[in-house]
């Protein structure tokens, strides 16, 4: 057997060179590159195997684990899963930050190879430093925390155990049922080990990423449901932008009249301004899915996970005379909601199914244009909100009275309201534009009102709502499509949470522009709270004595090498955003907006949540007997 006498580090990053994936046809490198932060875990292990020869990988310094772990989590997702970052960090802290990156790759099906350095296999020097020393055995490490998290996870303590390990991991990778995040965890003291490896282990591998077809029974079952069906509706999940499956959908749509209704995840796998689709279901959906959702008697769901807050999926359906078809490459999705499952690739599906349903139409009619245009009066409404200090009439209704809607417009200087400035931006900037979001109450005014033209334009992280992702995601949008102008839309909450990884944009030359509505506050949350009969609660950010908070986020963007706007009007936003297209580096616009200016649920946007079942307010009472109706009709499983 021919060897090569190698460390375990070098031996890693040289496998990583060499493995490729195929996709119609289509084969490339897998690993486009590597963020690190080094430290006395991983410095001199794969510190020095990258410095040594890094093959084609990019190599890019972070500056918070979970951040640059989140670029490497929207840079796969923006590439459609066809290519990822590894991530490598420091034992103990450093590896502990991934967790939170670990679950949101986890609840997004998102490949992202995790690389954290583990304790001495050794045990020599035992306890090292950062080692938490567990009393009951020594061998839980801080790496155990991403078990739970990871799609695959292992631990090597000795140089050979890489091989197979490392097989398994691109093989979970690469799978579209399974892809998610693989976690490799190597003692600091074997990634400098040499081991006599296997020349054929370095061989080129390439990864196929074949479609599922669906079977004879599947497809025959679908169309026997779909002929039988006077109102079948598409959910449009994540899958299938991960299928590609745009143009065989817009033509089953199209072809049988059947709507589309968006989840985050699949919005922008098909243009806003296609006939039948009416925008996003759920909670944070339109009033025209909602409404198309509350008639239909078939629900095609397509490649959706069907997570209740962003379809409503336990409480929108009648569930009496409703069925389901689910089309989805994991088994266990297309499983949900007794729904008849069509385990295969979405793309492949409707192609086999659309000369299966010759001759059949919806009963829709004109009911999907009504629809449509009676939510678009509704948009252009939302486009339009101006604050007055007499009676203004918030979306949010009955929580902040005017005074207090006052004091806020003193204190942070500004008019502005959040559903008239987002889309103020949907009109200025360019349609190919990427925009990104996670968490607070943007991903709902967003998945309502944003209008993508360009396919694959709309990057909504909600599997896991991770405040924090946006602004470490935007880079990796733009290492996934450095043409393009990126936008990260973020409130202040998620700003303040994480944005380290704007100051890695900034040091790599990566201009991403981020788009920072202000409130001060928790806004989403302190609606939720009052919506459920709560005083408003400690989700304002006010000072000790009382005292609206007003930061100065522009100058902390200017203090890090940016270009930095303020912008409390239309005109100074459009301004901003057209200077800010031009720019050569990072930007940063802030928008004080007021509180309560998000747009607020319609028909069918109910969730189930814990509200108390005593308490001493008659508004929280009240919601809890709101729950017990609702619950008599929703799904119980
Ligand atoms: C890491 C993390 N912690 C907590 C939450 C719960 N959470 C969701 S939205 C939110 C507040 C978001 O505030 P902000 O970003 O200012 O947005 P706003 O709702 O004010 O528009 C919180 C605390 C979360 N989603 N993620
Ligand atoms: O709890 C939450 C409520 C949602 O409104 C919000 O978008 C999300 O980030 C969240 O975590
Ligand atoms: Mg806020």
């Amino acid at each position: 057997m021919e060897t090569v006498r190698l460390t375990t580090a070098q031996a890693l990053i040289k496998f990583l060179n060499q493995q490729y994936v195929h996709i119609d046809g289509d084969e490339f490198p897998f690993v486009e590159g590597i963020f690190n932060i080094f430290g006395h875990g991983n410095v001199l292990g794969f510190g020095q195997a990258l410095e040594q020869d890094p093959g084609h990988l990019k190599i890019i310094q972070g500056k918070n684990e979970q951040g640059m772990a989140h670029a490497a989590i929207a840079y796969s997702k923006q590439m459609l899963r066809k290519k990822i970052y590894a991530v490598t960090t420091s034992s103990g802290p450093g590896s502990a930050n991934l967790v939170t990156a670990a679950g949101t790759a986890l609840a997004n099906n998102i490949p992202v190879l995790l690389l954290p350095a583990d304790t001495y296999a050794t045990r020599q020097p035992d306890p090292v430093l950062q080692q938490v020393e567990q009393e009951h055995s020594i061998a839980i490490t801080t790496n155990d925390a991403l078990k739970p998290l990871s799609r695959y996870w292992d631990r090597i303590t000795r140089p050979e155990q890489l091989m197979s390990s490392l097989i398994r991991a691109f093989e979970v990778m690469t799978d579209p049922a399974k892809a998610g995040p693989a976690t490799v965890c190597i003692s600091q003291d074997v990634e400098g080990e040499a081991f006599d490896y296997d020349v054929k282990f370095f061989e080129k591998r390439v990864h196929y990423i074949d479609r599922k077809l669906p079977t004879e029974r599947e497809l025959n079952g679908a169309t026997e449901l779909i002929k039988a069906s006077k109102k079948p509706l598409i959910v449009v999940g994540g899958g299938v932008k991960y299928s590609e499956a745009r143009e065989s959908l817009i033509e089953f749509s199209e072809r049988y009249n059947i709507p589309l209704v968006e989840t985050q995840a699949g919005k922008s796998a098909v243009e806003s301004s296609f006939i039948n689709n009416l925008g996003g279901l759920g909670i944070t959906g339109t009033q025209a899915a909602n409404k198309a959702a509350l008639q239909a008697d078939l629900i095609i769901g397509v490649g959706t996970r069907f997570t209740d807050f962003a379809t409503a999926s336990k409480t929108l359906f009648n569930f009496e005379t409703t069925k389901f078809l689910n089309i989805n490459v994991s088994r266990m999705q297309a499983y949900k909601l007794d729904a008849f499952p069509v385990v295969a690739d979405a793309r492949t599906t409707f192609e086999a199914l659309i000369p299966m349903l010759e001759g059949y139409t919806s009963e829709f009619g004109d009911l999907i244009t009504e629809l449509k245009e009676e939510w678009l009066i509704e948009r252009d409404r939302l486009s339009k909100v101006t604050f007055n200090r007499e009676n203004f009439d918030p979306e949010i209704k009955n929580h902040f009275s005017q005074e207090k809607l006052n004091e806020y417009a003193d204190a942070l200087n500004t008019e502005l309201a959040q559903t008239t400035a987002l889309l103020a931006i949907n009109d200025t900037i360019e349609p190919d534009s990427i925009i990104i979001c996670a968490a607070g109450s943007l991903p709902g005014d967003l998945q309502r009102l944003w209008h993508s033209e360009v396919p694959n334009t709309y990057h909504l992280e909600y599997g896991y709502s991770c405040m924090g992702y946006e602004v470490s995601g935007t880079l990796g949008l733009k290492l996934a499509d450095p043409t393009k102008e990126v936008y990260t839309i973020v409130g202040d909450g998620s700003f303040l949470m994480l944005h380290s990884e704007f100051i890695t944009a900034i040091q790599y030359n990566k201009k991403i522009n981020v788009l920072l509505f202000d409130n001060s506050g928790y806004g989403c949350i302190n609606n939720l709270q009052m919506d459920s009969g709560n005083g408003s609660f400690n989700c304002e950010f006010r000072t000790d004595d009382n005292q609206i908070m007003n930061i100065d986020y522009a100058k902390v963007a200017e203090g890090y090498g940016a270009k930095a706007y303020r912008a409390n009007t239309v005109e100074e936003l459009k301004t901003a955003l057209e200077d800010a297209k031009n720019q050569d580096r990072s930007t940063l616009i802030e928008m004080k907006v007021l509180p309560k200016t998000m747009t607020d649920g319609y028909d069918g946007s109910w969730w189930n949540l814990g509200f108390p079942e005593v308490s001493n307010q008659e508004g929280v009472q009240k919601t809890f007997e709101l729950k017990q109706q609702k619950l008599k009709n929703a799904k119980q499983y």
